[in-house]
């Protein structure tokens, strides 16, 4: 049978890793999807810098008009690995519009247009395949569209974004500061472009958006979670969350209570001894709890070239084999059918109930632990577990001796832990700037 025709728009970490994998396993590929496939046209924006990296060749033409390449009649399946949200997007709809199948590595894309780009690409009966999307390698979407179908899906938590699992590895590992740790992430081709999506915490939102709405069936609803990044963590409640045998992870959470969905990306506490505190580096780790399946987990590399590629790559098969065959073997991208998609909102984080640790600078005075401890229980906040230190901080001048208080919580809403810190920071005793964590045990309990 004749090979099949993609088309890569941009040449980048994910781009040319696509275009080494596709080489180098050609003849298992071939194997494995019915037929070989093959790029026929890469579109880039430096035609120099791309040929350098491709070296000379007919096989494949190279140059920077990506308008042709998705209006190219001779291409089935278009390669988006440009990245961003604007040109991405056009070119994405109008690949679609021809009637060509997309795979994409592009989350922020498809966090934000999905429901145009996946109605688009509906209207014309061809594939949007996005398993590079989310945790890189790690065939997330595949197990969340496919392998756990017959669950009704309780809770997902992730470790989903390499960039800052590796920053806060190294920082506590090798104590090296928050710049350096960025820099070697963005130079070993972790990182996005802008890398303040990966420190905000808005990367790991697109992708754990995404899952959220494969595993409830409900339109991808990026713009209600709740984002909170890792630059405002502080090295001292790493060092306080170790001591009391928790580790800091940036966790994207969807869990489905009653008729609403959690959907919300923040630094969280783990339990030390849970395999997900010891994914440590550019690792991706995704825990998925299903009513049938029980607890599941994931684990694997989620972001850098090769990783990537391998899932453009599985994609790349599984649409040339659905292309090559009946369009009714179609499985619908978002899981459920496209008409069968249910309104579930997202819960408030006010809403959101949870464990906490919170960190308070106190005068050391009579009568201050029994004030916070009398605010805590009237706002129906019991306490889990106390420790109070010297503080480790420079002292303010003027100020007294001053102690660090942490206090873990049980089970408490999120507005009753605000109404209770409200009411602290009034106290003449505590200084300002309470530090809040959530904590996930990562069992029912929180
Ligand atoms: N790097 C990684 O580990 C992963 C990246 N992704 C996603 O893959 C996509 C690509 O990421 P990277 O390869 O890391 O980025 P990159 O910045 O290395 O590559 C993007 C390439 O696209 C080119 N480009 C930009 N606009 C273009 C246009 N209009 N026409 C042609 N070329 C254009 C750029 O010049 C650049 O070479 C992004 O959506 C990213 O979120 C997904 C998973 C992992
Ligand atoms: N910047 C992302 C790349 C993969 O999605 C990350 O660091 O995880
Ligand atoms: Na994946």
């Amino acid at each position: 049978m004749e090979t099949i025709k993609t088309g890569l728009l941009g040449f980048g970490t994910v781009g040319q890793s696509t275009f080494a994998v596709l080489q180098r396993n050609q003849g298992e590929i071939s194997r494995r999807a019915g037929r070989g496939i093959e790029i026929k046209r890469i579109a880039v924006r430096d035609n120099n810098k791309a040929r350098a990296v491709l070296g000379e060749t007919d096989a494949v033409l190279l140059d920077t008009d990506a308008e042709a390449l998705v209006c190219d009649p001779t291409l089935d399946i278009v390669i988006e690995t440009i990245g961003g949200t604007t040109i991405a997007r056009e070119l994405v709809l109008r690949a679609l519009a021809n009637r060509k199948h997309v795979v994409t590595a592009n989350k922020a894309l498809l966090a934000v247009h999905g429901a145009e780009i996946f109605a688009m690409a509906h209207k014309h009966g061809v594939m949007v395949a996005f398993e590079a999307a989310v945790a890189g390698g790690i065939p997330i979407i595949k197990i969340l569209r496919e392998g756990l179908s017959a669950n009704r899906i309780q809770w997902i938590v992730g470790i989903i974004n390499g960039t800052t699992n590796f920053i806060l590895s190294e920082m506590r590992e090798h104590g090296i500061d928050f710049e350096t740790a960025l820099e070697r992430a963005q130079r070993l081709g972790y990182a996005e472009a802008d890398p303040t999506m990966d420190i905000q915490g808005i990367d790991a939102a697109h992708k754990i958006a995404l899952m959220s709405a494969l595993a409830f069936g409900a339109p991808v609803q990026f713009d209600s979670a709740y984002i909170e990044g890792i630059k405002g963590l502080a090295p001292l409640d790493i060092q306080y969350a170790e001591e009391l045998g928790y580790r800091i992870k940036l966790l994207g959470i969807t869990r489905r209570v009653a008729d609403r969905i959690e959907l919300r990306v923040h630094p969280t506490l783990i339990p030390t001894q849970h395999l997900l505190a010891n994914v440590e580096g550019a690792m991706n780790a995704v825990v998925v709890q299903g009513d049938t399946v029980g607890s599941t987990l994931y684990y694997g590399k989620g972001a850098g070239g090769e990783p990537t590629a391998s899932a453009v790559v599985a994609d790349l098969i599984d649409v040339t084999r659905l292309h090559t065959a009946d369009q009714s073997q179609r499985v619908p991208p978002l899981a459920f059918q496209p008409d069968q998609l249910s309104n579930l909102a997202i819960l408030p984080i006010s809403e959101v109930r949870c464990c906490y640790y919170l960190r308070l600078r106190v005068m050391d005075v009579k009568g201050v632990l029994a004030n916070i401890t009398k605010i805590l229980a009237d706002n129906d906040v019991s306490i889990d577990a106390l420790l109070q230190k010297k503080s480790r901080l420079p002292d303010p001048v003027g100020a007294n001796e001053t102690d660090d208080l942490i206090v873990i919580t049980h089970l408490a809403v999120e507005k009753q832990i605000n109404a209770a810190l409200e009411q602290m920071s009034a106290l003449m005793t505590v200084m300002p700037q309470i530090t809040k964590l959530r904590i996930e045990t990562l069992n029912e309990g929180c």
